[in-house]
C-alpha cells in the first residue's frame, strides 16, 4: 500500500482528497498546517507528499526542500492555482516531480500520483498501474466523436506512429490510451512522458536511463522511459517542448531501435511504438527551426485531430452527464442532473479548457450543490456573464423575464440583480410592481 501525505490549509480539499485516495487504497495522512507537516515528514517515510504551494506559515517550496533533505526518495507533487504557474515551475527545479493546477478533478491528481510512483520506482509496472483512467472514458455520439473513434479504430492495430493534435484538455492522452488499449500491445506497458516538465539536463537520463555514478546524484542504476515501455507504447505528451539536443537523440533511438544508458557504451534493443501529442502547430515550429523536420515526419506517420469541446455541441450535455456520474461516485453524492439554464449555458459556452474544464466545473458544482439539480449558482460567474442573451428571449415581458431570472438564481436577489443588469433596489421595486 502506497503512503501519501496531503498538506493543505484548505481542510475541505484535504478531506475530499483523503476520502478519494483511501478509496484507491492509499494509506493517507493529512496535515492542515505546514509546520505540523514537517514534523510528520521527520517521523515517517511517505511515498508521496502532495502539498499546496501557498500556506500561512511555511510555503510549499520549503516543504519540497525539507522533504528532499530528510527523505530524498519521497516524490513531491505541488498543488497550485493558475496564477502560481511560474512558482510551480520553480518548484520542479527544487525537486518536485510535478505540479497540478487548482481546481482539478481527483482523477487528474490520481494520474499524476501514479506517474510519480512510477518515477520513484521505475521498474516496468503492470498495465493497470501505468495506464490508469481509461475506464473513465466517454466516447460521444455526435459526428465528430464518431469520426474520432473511427480513426482510433483504424490506426490502433497498426504499428504506425501517431501524432495527436488538439487544444489543451481535449482528451489527447485519453485518445493515446485508447489506441494502446485497442492494439495488440494492450497487455504491455503504456508509459506517458510529459515532455514539458522534463528538465534539459536530465532529459537523456529520463529517456534512456543511467548507470550508477554517471553524474552527481546518480546513486543507483536507473532504466529510462524507453526500456520501461519496451514491447508497449511510449506516449510523448507536449512533444513540441523537447529541446533540440533531446530531439536529435530521440530520433536516433527511434531509427536504430536501440538506447544507451547515460554513462555506458552498451546498447540495449528496445521495441516501442511511439504516440505523441501536441497542442501547438508543429508545422510552424518546424518552419522556424524549433522542431526538427525529420523527427516531425517520424512521429507524424498518421495524424489524429481531437476537436475542441465547443465543436462537439451535440455531445456537450452527454459529457456533462458523464462527469456528473463520475463526480457523484467520487464524492458519494446523488445529484440527478442540470437545471435548464445550465444546459443552455453549457451548450453556448466556449470551453477554452475543453473536457478538463468541464470535468472540473461539474465536479466542483456537484460538491457545492445542496439540491438534486445543479443550477447557475454553482457555476463560476464567468460562465454566464458572456452568455447574456439567454436572459432575453423574444416576446418576454419584463415581469416574465424577472420571474425567470429569479427562478434560475434560486431567488438570490443579489445574483438576480446582477444577471438582470439592474441594482438591487430597482429589483425589489419591480418585484413589488409585478407581485413576484
Ligand atoms: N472522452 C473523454 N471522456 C471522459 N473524460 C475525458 C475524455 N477526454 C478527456 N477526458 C478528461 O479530460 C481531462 C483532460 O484530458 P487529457 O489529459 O487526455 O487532455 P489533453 O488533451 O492530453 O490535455 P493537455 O494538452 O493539457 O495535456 C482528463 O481529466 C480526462 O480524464
Amino acid at each position: 500500500m502506497n503512503s501519501i501525505l496531503i498538506v493543505d490549509d484548505d481542510a475541505t480539499l484535504c478531506l475530499m482528497l483523503k476520502k478519494f485516495f483511501e478509496r484507491k487504497e492509499f494509506f493517507v495522512t493529512t496535515s492542515f498546517s505546514s509546520v505540523e507537516a514537517k514534523k510528520k515528514i521527520q517521523s515517517k517515510f511517505y511515498d508521496i507528499v502532495l502539498t499546496d504551494l501557498r500556506m500561512p506559515e511555511v510555503c510549499g517550496m520549503e516543504i519540497i526542500s525539507f522533504v528532499k533533505k530528510i527523505t530524498p526518495k519521497t516524490v513531491v507533487v505541488m498543488m497550485t492555482s493558475y496564477a502560481d504557474i511560474s512558482s510551480a515551475i520553480k518548484s520542479i527545479k527544487l525537486g518536485a516531480y510535478d505540479f497540478i493546477s487548482k481546481p482539478f478533478g481527483p482523477d487528474e491528481v490520481l494520474d499524476i500520483v501514479n506517474k510519480a510512483l512510477l518515477h520513484q520506482n521505475p521498474v516496468v509496472k503492470s498495465k493497470s498501474q501505468v495506464s490508469s483512467g481509461i475506464q473513465d472514458y466517454y466516447q460521444g455520439k455526435g459526428k465528430l466523436s464518431k469520426q474520432l473513434l473511427k480513426h482510433i479504430d483504424l490506426i490502433a492495430p497498426t504499428l504506425m506512429s501517431v501524432l495527436i493534435v488538439g487544444e489543451s484538455g481535449t482528451g489527447k492522452e485519453i485518445v493515446a490510451k485508447m489506441i494502446h488499449e485497442k492494439s495488440d500491445r494492450s497487455q504491455k506497458p503504456f508509459v506517458a512522458v510529459d515532455c514539458g516538465s522534463i528538465s534539459k539536463t536530465l532529459a537523456l537520463s529520463e529517456f534512456f536511463g543511467h548507470e550508477k555514478g554517471a553524474f552527481t546524484g546518480a546513486v543507483t542504476d536507473k532504466i529510462g522511459h524507453f526500456e520501461a515501455a519496451d514491447g508497449g507504447v511510449l506516449f510523448l505528451d507536449e512533444v513540441g517542448n523537447l529541446n533540440h539536443s533531446t530531439q536529435v537523440q530521440l530520433l536516433r533511438a527511434l531509427q536504430e531501435r536501440k538506447v544507451k544508458h547515460v554513462g555506458s557504451n552498451r546498447e540495449v534493443s528496445v521495441d516501442v511504438r511511439i504516440l505523441a501529442a501536441t497542442n501547438e502547430d508543429l508545422n510552424e515550429s518546424k518552419q522556424i527551426g524549433a522542431f526538427r523536420e525529420d523527427l516531425y515526419h517520424r512521429l507524424n506517420e498518421f495524424q489524429i485531430n481531437v476537436p475542441p469541446l465547443r465543436e462537439r455541441k451535440s455531445d456537450i450535455m452527454h459529457f456533462a452527464e458523464f462527469f456528473l456520474n463520475m463526480a457523484n461516485n467520487n464524492l458519494g453524492k446523488s445529484v440527478v442532473g442540470f437545471d435548464k439554464s445550465v444546459e443552455y449555458v453549457f451548450t453556448n459556452y466556449a470551453w477554452p479548457g475543453n473536457l478538463r474544464e468541464m470535468k472540473n466545473t461539474v465536479q466542483r458544482a456537484t460538491l457545492l450543490t445542496k439540491r438534486e439539480l445543479i443550477t447557475l449558482n454553482e457555476l463560476p460567474s464567468s460562465f454566464y456573464e458572456n452568455t447574456q442573451e439567454y436572459l432575453n428571449p423574444l416576446f418576454e415581458s419584463e415581469g416574465e423575464r424577472i420571474k425567470r431570472v429569479l427562478n434560475i438564481s434560486d431567488y438570490n436577489k443579489s445574483k438576480a440583480a446582477r444577471l438582470l443588469n439592474m441594482d438591487r433596489k430597482t429589483l425589489y421595486r419591480k418585484i413589488k410592481i409585478y407581485k413576484l
